[in-house]
């Protein structure tokens, strides 16, 4: 049994990336530090905050009193909450607003939102002009934990997530852990997905430290401040080892090939969050490994299990909706996954696991073997 944690001071995590690097600041109440921060980092820049309407309503008017108290002229652009925005539309929408509130290039854009509002954000920035710098001020676990770290930037199109989009690493990360209580308990669980993700790819203490110590997490107690940390680490580590994914980053798309085809075949819907998807296709990742004899099937249960006690859904059958069109049917499925950014040369790839904390990546998968396994899923 370990000691409890204390809540801690600030953790800074540095993003190695030579002239691209950056600071993730984690704390509660490090979001009244936003605008001495901006100001420190870009002195006389004017900003524009994009936000959702729910982030707006909880957090706009104490990031913009910040930014106002450090002096910074500030302009707003409001996006309606959810995957609805991650579109070519939502990214007109916020574009035009940037394009009209006259953004130039040395001025600085403010994602204040969760991986929705910090993807659309940072792809209209990264086009904006051919490029203006952003800030992330991620308010969902998922957003502090991992969309707004790395500079993956983008929107979906109708035939399959994130389909467009730019690596444009962000200047800045503010991640105050106290904006996390006004966060849904739905939306806190989906985000966990990709905290365990971190422990399933890489990091087999991390996992077993979550196994006992979720209810702490969930309960916002110091192991909260501490999984964020961790978390953020691992992905830093990662990134500033290759930033473009030609190789190492992949791992960070454990449980995605499947999870986005999930996403894709629920259209982008309530039916099904982002972190949702993983934790389905995570416990796939582990079952396909455990089927190809990769490991064994108490591992594959050991991480079906963990996602499960927190009440993540694990299951295809635990969307709603399920016998839908398009769900229960593997063909749609495999059509789907082959729009994944990691196919290379018309074949699928995989990060698979040898271990809980030893994910690899898996090329030139015979599509029959994964069809097979999803077909047995799907009837299961
Ligand atoms: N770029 C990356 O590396 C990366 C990584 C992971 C996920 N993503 C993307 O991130 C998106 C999912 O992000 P998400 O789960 O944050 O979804 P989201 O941005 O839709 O936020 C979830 C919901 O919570 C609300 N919300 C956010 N912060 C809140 C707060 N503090 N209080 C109250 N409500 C709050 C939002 O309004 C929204 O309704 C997906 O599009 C996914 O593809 C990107
Ligand atoms: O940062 C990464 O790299 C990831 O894969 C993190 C994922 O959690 C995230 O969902 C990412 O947006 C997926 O990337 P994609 O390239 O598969 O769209
Ligand atoms: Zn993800």
């Amino acid at each position: 049994m370990t000691a409890p944690l204390k809540h801690s001071a600030d953790i800074t995590v540095d993003v190695a990336l030579g002239d691209r690097a950056y600071n993730i600041v984690i704390g509660r109440g490090v979001l009244d530090t936003l605008g001495a921060r901006v100001a420190a980092l870009r002195p006389g820049v004017r900003t524009a905050i994009v936000t959702d309407r729910t982030v707006a309503k909880h957090w706009l008017e104490q990031t913009e009193r910040s930014l106002a108290e450090a002096g910074i002229p500030i302009s707003r652009v409001i996006v309606e909450e959810g995957e609805g925005s991650k579109t070519y539309a939502g990214l007109e929408k916020v574009s035009e607003a940037l394009i009209a509130a006259k953004i130039e290039r040395n001025d600085l854009v403010i994602a204040l939102g969760g991986g929705v509002v910090g993807d659309l954000a940072g792809f209209a920035a990264a086009i904006l002009r051919r490029g203006v710098d952003f800030v992330q001020v991620p308010t969902s676990l998922l957003a502090q934990v991992d969309s707004s770290v790395g500079g993956k930037t983008g929107i979906n199109s109708p035939q399959g997530k994130n389909l467009l989009g730019a690596f444009h690493q962000p200047v800045l990360v503010i991640a105050d852990t106290s904006v996390l209580d006004t966060l849904s308990p739905r939306q806190f669980r989906a985000g966990y997905a990709e905290v365990a993700k971190y422990g399933v790819l890489g990091d087999e203490a991390f996992f077993t430290w979550l196994e006992a110590n979720h209810a702490d997490i969930f309960s916002g107690g110091a192991a909260r401040e501490h999984a964020i940390a961790t978390s953020c680490r691992a992905k830093a580590a990662i990134v500033s080892r290759d930033e473009r994914e030609n190789g190492e980053r992949a791992l960070l798309n454990l449980g995605h090939t499947f999870g986005h085809a999930l996403e894709t075949a629920t259209g982008f819907s309530d039916r099904l969050f982002h972190g949702e998807g993983v934790s389905i296709g995570m416990v796939l990742a582990a079952e396909f490994s455990a089927k190809l004899g990769m490991i064994s099937e108490a591992d594959a249960s050991r991480v079906e299990r963990h996602l499960a006690s927190v009440g993540l859904p694990t299951h295809l059958q635990d969307i709603a909706g399920f016998a839908q069109e398009g769900l229960a049917d593997a063909d749609a499925l495999m059509a789907l996954m082959a729009q994944d950014k990691k196919v290379k040369r018309g074949k699928l790839t995989f990060i698979l696991l040898q271990a809980i904390g030893r994910a690899v990546v898996a090329n030139d998968l015979e599509p029959a073997l994964v069809r097979d396994f999803l077909q047995q899923k799907l009837s299961g």
